[in-house]
């Protein structure tokens, strides 16, 4: 998908759009590249190549690595994971999340992990699911008027294999919130079938908290 595709597409609404602020604009096509680049580790993952296949790939690889490393800028600066105008981010840790409707108060999307996230037997590795619940709630904890907040636990509960190379639904409300409490809850479905659920405590930060 095209940088144009990604900002034409009704990912954000305007809520979120909204309370998260400035997005670095970067250069253009940055967003078409981490595409390639989440194809590229799926292609890795997938891939049984010979020796010339992973000499030629180490040496391409090593070759790209010294020409990013004189560009590392603070972190302040960077455009990786701080794209929020795109789905998933700009990043590549977790699944790409697109979002279908969005409020302060809930969330709802979809996502497919390709195979970079298997864990065997075609099932999702079970430490892939927890970074989506983490960046779902985490983005729904901070939206609206809120302060910003961090995780202070995230309770996960494998229902059923989550299955790979499939498009998952997935959900995110508010349960409650009490002082600089926020209780929120999430689910992910592939149909009819639960494939996990999760529970998230994130606490408001404090003026001068990291
Ligand atoms: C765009 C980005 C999208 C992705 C978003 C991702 C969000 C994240 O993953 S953030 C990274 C992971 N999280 C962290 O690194 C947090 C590390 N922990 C901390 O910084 C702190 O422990 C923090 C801020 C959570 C809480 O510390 P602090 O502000 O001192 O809170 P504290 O005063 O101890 O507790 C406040 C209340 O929360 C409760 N609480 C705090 N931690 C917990 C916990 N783990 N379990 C249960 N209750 C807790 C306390 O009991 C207290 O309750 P009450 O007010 O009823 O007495």
């Amino acid at each position: 998908m095209s940088d144009e595709e990604h900002a034409s597409a009704p990912h954000w609404s305007e809520t979120w759009r909204g309370v998260e602020g400035q997005v670095p604009a970067g250069p253009a096509g940055y967003g078409a590249m981490i595409d390639t680049l989440r194809t590229f580790l799926d292609d890795v993952a997938a891939a049984s190549p010979d020796e010339a296949i992973v000499a030629a790939l180490t040496q391409d690889m090593a070759g790209w690595s010294s020409k990013l490393r004189p560009l590392a800028v603070p972190e302040a600066e960077r455009i990786f994971a701080h794209r929020r105008d795109l789905p998933g981010r700009g990043q590549t840790m977790s699944p790409q999340l697109f979002i279908d409707e969005a409020s302060a108060e809930s969330v709802r999307g979809h996502v497919t992990f390709g195979d970079y996230y298997l864990g065997g037997n075609g099932a999702v590795h079970g430490g892939a699911i927890p970074l989506l619940f983490d960046e779902i709630l985490g983005r729904l904890s901070n939206a609206g008027t809120q302060k910003r907040s961090r995780t202070a636990f995230l309770h996960v509960d494998f229902r059923s294999i989550t299955p790979i190379g499939k498009r998952l639904q997935i959900r995110g409300w508010f349960e409650y919130e009490e002082g600089r409490k926020r209780l929120l809850k999430a689910d992910l479905r592939d149909g009819d079938t639960l494939c996990a659920e999760a529970e998230g405590l994130f606490v408001e930060l404090r003026p001068g908290q990291p």
